[in-house]
């Protein structure tokens, strides 16, 4: 992100951060901290591997989830569709834009996704032969030449343009744009909405999250069991680490990406099935060895926790991280701690602690203290610097916020409701609207002026500046000569006619890219890792103003002066004028 003036905090997460997963002994990780070393090596086009690395020709897989086929629509895209091909227009050539009109969290931007599935979509598109017997059933005024017409199609008829994953968005600006025919448009519009939607809205929130946490911590993805159902869960896992989290404990998700990172702790349960020591088959000198230190260090701790956490540090002697807020935290610590120093006493390291409840700052510098405190009766020991404190327990946005405002000692973060069902703001509003038939520009009036369409084919650019921020992104309609870098152009509010600037680009980037052309994939198959890279490379670039939680600048997105003049010429002809009497 850049402040105002200069260049600020970066949004990857540090190389000093640890592993959380059993067995893999709290490694440190890379930057992505998207290793695949838990979950396996990248196989495939759905991998976490660089867009680069995929070849052109292999067309895209099928979509993650089966229900994506051209009948997950709405009934009246059908009715719709059967109507255009009774009136013969449904060849005629048309032009759809998605985009939003408002950004969620009452925030200035989106971070785009999805474009994976909707490129799976494009190449798996076909209607099977029992579907069509239910569309008869469903229509019956279809005709066996309009199920025909369905049967036929595919979207080798399309030209499709996006944005690429990972790209900082802004309000009505085309995310994605379809033409072709217009039955064969319109029949996509409901589910690309909802295959960009949700990506979007969660690769959004993800993305909130980690600048409200700022790039040190940790962020693990633990929404699966609070998500609106396994496809939420999934896409929340997946979209989540494209907008900035490190891992999730969702294995759905890891054996789909074999790029992402799985990882995870462990819970209430496990910490509570122990109570004693009865039926102990562990390593007696170990466990006598934790339990030495304990009396010596504070007695009385509980000794169900104790025994859990000798039993779990034996199970996994290189991922010992351990629940320590079952029944009284600081007892927790002083278990974790006395477990920790007989495992270093055998040569092992403990990876840390998580906090599950209460004040979680002021707990998380307890953990320091006690560590501390540990480290100077063991100084021997060398891990006591490098446990992780991991908090999790209903962590949104404003509490990110509040505790990067205190003092505190987490490492890491569990995040699980508040971010998979984006409780701040459950939807997004994209919408796919017809703005071009055979050629001829069309608008949608409203009385809400932001409803207004902006009609027309457009060339859309974002103008960058002298210190390499984006200064406002530009729609132009297709036939005018793009902005070049150095040139001063005047750039306009597409509905106020006061608001408007010259603005003179250092750089000039085209916004969107032709994904889908004569019958195939126009780009390599999109990955986490390409839109977790992108979405990174933006963010650092964006004006920090722009993307702060609260009171964000707003971000000029503008039209041409030929655009402009264009569209209110346009909504001048198509509105009626009134007659008063
Ligand atoms: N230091 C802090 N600053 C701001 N918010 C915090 C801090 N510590 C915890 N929180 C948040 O405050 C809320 C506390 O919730 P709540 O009172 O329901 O939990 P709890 O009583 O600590 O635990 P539980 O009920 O789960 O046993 C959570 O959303 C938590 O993330
Ligand atoms: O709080 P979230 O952000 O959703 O993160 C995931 C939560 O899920 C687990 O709780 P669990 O399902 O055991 O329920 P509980 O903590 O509410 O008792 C875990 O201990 C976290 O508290
Ligand atoms: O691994 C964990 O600690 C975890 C995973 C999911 C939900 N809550 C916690
Ligand atoms: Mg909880």
């Amino acid at each position: 992100m850049k402040r105002k003036a200069n260049v600020s905090s970066d949004v990857a997460p540090s190389n000093t951060q640890r592993d959380l997963s059993p067995g893999t002994g709290g490694v440190t990780t890379t930057s992505g901290a998207i290793s695949g070393a838990t979950s396996g090596a990248n196989s495939g086009a759905t991998s976490g591997t660089t867009s680069d690395d995929i070849n052109l020709q292999n067309p895209p897989p099928p979509c993650s989830n089966p229900l994506v086929t051209p009948l997950l629509t709405d009934m009246y895209q059908l009715s719709m569709g059967l109507a255009y091909y009774r009136a013969s227009t449904h060849q005629k050539s048309s032009t759809f834009e998605l985009f939003f009109r408002k950004p969620p969290f009452s925030g200035e931007f989106c971070v785009f996704a999805g474009l994976d599935q909707v490129m799976s979509h494009l190449q798996n598109f076909k209607f099977s032969e029992s579907q069509l017997l239910y569309i008869k059933e469903l229509l019956p005024e279809a005709d066996e030449a309009f199920i025909n017409y369905l049967r036929n199609l595919s979207c080798s008829s399309l030209t499709v343009t996006s944005v690429l994953p990972g790209s900082l968005v802004f309000p009505r600006v085309p995310l994605i744009t379809v033409s072709g025919p217009l039955g064969l448009c319109q029949l996509l519009e409901t589910t690309l909405l909802t295959l960009i939607n949700y990506p979007t809205l969660i690769a959004t929130n993800a993305t909130r999250f980690r600048l409200a946490s700022g790039p040190s911590p940790t962020l693990l993805e633990f929404g699966l069991r609070r998500a609106q159902g396994p496809d939420g869960g999934y896409s929340a896992s997946k979209y989540a680490i494209l907008g900035g989290f490190d891992g999730t404990s969702n294995v759905t998700a890891g054996w789909m990406e074999r790029g992402l990172k799985v990882s995870g702790t462990m819970a209430h349960s496990y910490v509570m099935s122990f109570s004693g020591w009865d039926g102990y088959c562990g390593d007696r000198a170990f466990a006598d060895k934790a339990k030495e230190i304990r009396d010596k260090e504070r007695a009385g701790t509980n000794e169900g926790e104790l025994r859990a956490f000798i039993e779990y540090a034996q199970c996994f002697p290189n991922g010992f991280l351990a629940l320590i807020d079952t029944y009284d935290t600081l007892g927790g610590v002083y278990n974790f701690c006395c477990v920790a120093v007989a495992m270093g006493m055998n040569g092992l390291k403990p990876v840390g602690v998580r906090l599950d409840s209460g004040d979680l700052a002021y707990l998380s510098r307890e953990c320091r203290r006690i560590f501390d405190l540990f480290k100077a009766t063991y100084p021997s020991l060398t891990f006591w610097d490098g446990l992780q404190v991991v908090a999790s327990n209903d962590i949104n946005e404003g509490v990110l916020v509040a505790l990067g405002k205190q003092d505190h000692c987490i490492t890491a973060y569990g995040i699980g409701t508040n971010l998979v069902t984006c409780q701040a703001q459950p939807a997004l509003g994209c919408v796919y609207k017809l703005v071009e038939v055979e050629g001829e520009p069309r608008i949608k009036l409203s009385q809400d002026i932001e409803k207004v369409l902006i009609p027309g084919r457009k060339q859309c650019y974002r103008l960058i500046g002298s210190d390499g921020s984006p200064l406002l992104d530009l729609m132009q309609m297709e036939d005018e000569t793009p902005p070049t870098p150095g040139a001063r152009i005047l750039a306009r509010h597409p509905f106020e006619e006061q608001k408007r600037c010259f603005v003179t680009p250092t750089l000039v980037v085209p916004l969107t890219t032709v994904v889908w052309k004569d019958g195939r994939s126009q780009i390599p198959y999109p990955t986490i890792e390409g839109g977790r890279m992108r979405r990174k490379k933006e963010v650092e670039a964006c004006r920090e103003d722009h993307l702060r939680a609260h009171n964000p600048t707003p971000y000029k997105v503008s039209v041409s002066d030929g655009l402009y003049k264009f569209l209110h010429r346009i909504w001048l002809e198509e509105a009626p004028v009134v007659e008063l009497s």
